[in-house]
């Protein structure tokens, strides 16, 4: 049983060491905001909202996941007594969508609630992995620069390669990297940066023996989805377009995949991730861990959830120094050969670092 006392918004700003490029999107400094969940017995779970300043990647945003955290969802959950984790959604259910705002503070609740069954979250949550295999994403940038970050990340050992694209670009980045990499296991994300007009572009993607193209059309657009993977020889994998279990159920039947990444933030949570997870694995679509260039808060979180079965393809799960010159926990995350080792530690594993947090502060509210 878990009864919760209080509530810590601790908005930080991070500096990435360099801005990051998607399709539609440029992320400078990593803004977010550390949700600490605190129990009657003085116990303290974390969890992160991993939505950005702006509603590129979806519509929200801190500010909004903020007013959604101290007017709606906090006051839902105070005082409230909790026996586990997956009864959130249904105590969450009177509020609509606004999925990071409640992953945040859900994520805070398995991981304490892990904590007080002296258990790691990646076996409360039924994982069996004892290690994950990671995977890295290079964003838009000259071509030159991004094979030279290939290169790199390849001599570091990891074992999945991703691109962003955009239609503008996508055949000279993808012509570029073959030429030097004809074999490495590669993807490319478009971030619903094509539409169904543009299916010859599409198919000219086909050359290039990629895993996979995730999200090339509009995330409210599962129908032209399915139309495209009839044409593409490549999978599709979708990511802004699954929000829910049912948009799982949809997908699966209409076709509009054969891949799926799941974050929980996007889909509300790590209860939802794992039906996720659950109905993928009875539909034999293989699964991988998203990522939100986030600190190691929600690192911890994706490596436990990676550590389910049908976690099949290396996520984008990357060490703490990709992006940040320090994590916010006591020990950085780190891939080595290609891997990261699931902590057997109590709850997300990695214990967090306070004083850092205290250093990349914007603001602090405590409910
Ligand atoms: O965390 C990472 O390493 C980057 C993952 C990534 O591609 C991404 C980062 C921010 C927003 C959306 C996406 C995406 O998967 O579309
Ligand atoms: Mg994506």
């Amino acid at each position: 049983m878990m009864k919760i006392k209080n509530v810590i918004l601790h908005h930080i700003s991070l500096k990435l060491k360099e801005p990051f490029r998607a399709s539609n999107g440029i992320v400078y400094d990593r803004e977010s905001i550390l949700v600490e969940v605190i129990d009657h017995d003085g116990m303290s779970g974390w969890g992160e909202v991993v939505a950005f300043t702006s509603p590129w990647y979806t519509e929200e945003t801190i500010q909004t996941c903020f007013h959604m955290l101290k007017d709606f969802i906090i006051p839902l959950l105070l005082n409230k007594t909790v026996s586990h984790p997956n009864e959130l959604p249904s105590i969450f259910q009177l509020i609509k969508r606004n999925n990071m705002a409640k992953a945040s503070i859900e994520g805070a609740v398995w991981d304490l609630y892990a904590k007080k069954n002296r258990m790691s979250l990646s076996k409360t949550l039924g994982g069996t992995r004892a290690e994950i295999d990671c995977g890295v994403v290079i964003g838009i940038g000259p071509l030159q620069q991004m094979i030279d970050q290939i290169h790199k990340y390849n001599e570091d050992g990891y074992k999945r390669f991703k691109v962003k694209i955009s239609p503008s670009n996508a055949v000279k980045i993808l012509e570029g990297i073959r030429t030097i990499f004809p074999h490495i296991p590669l993807m490319a994300d478009a971030n619903s940066s094509y539409s169904l007009k543009d299916i010859k572009l599409l198919k000219e993607l086909d050359n290039y023996n990629l895993l996979m193209i995730e999200q090339p059309l509009a995330s409210d657009d599962i129908i032209h989805h399915a139309k495209a993977q009839d044409i593409l020889k490549t999978p599709i994998c979708l990511d802004e377009s699954i929000v829910t279990s049912e948009d799982v159920r949809h997908a699966i039947e209409l076709g509009s995949c054969k891949v799926i990444n799941i974050k929980a933030g996007r889909v509300g949570g790590l209860t939802e991730a794992k039906k996720i997870h659950d109905i993928c694995m009875e539909h034999q679509i293989p699964v991988w861990c998203g990522g939100m260039i986030e600190t190691g808060i929600s690192r911890a979180h994706n490596i436990a959830l990676a550590s389910l079965g049908n976690f099949t393809i290396p996520g984008d799960i990357s060490s703490s120094s990709k992006y940040w010159y320090e994590d916010v926990l006591m020990q950085q995350i780190k891939v080595e050969h290609g891997k990261i080792k699931v902590p057997d530690g109590i709850g997300m594993g990695y214990e967090v670092n306070r004083e850092i947090i205290k250093k990349l502060l914007v603001s602090i509210s405590s409910f």
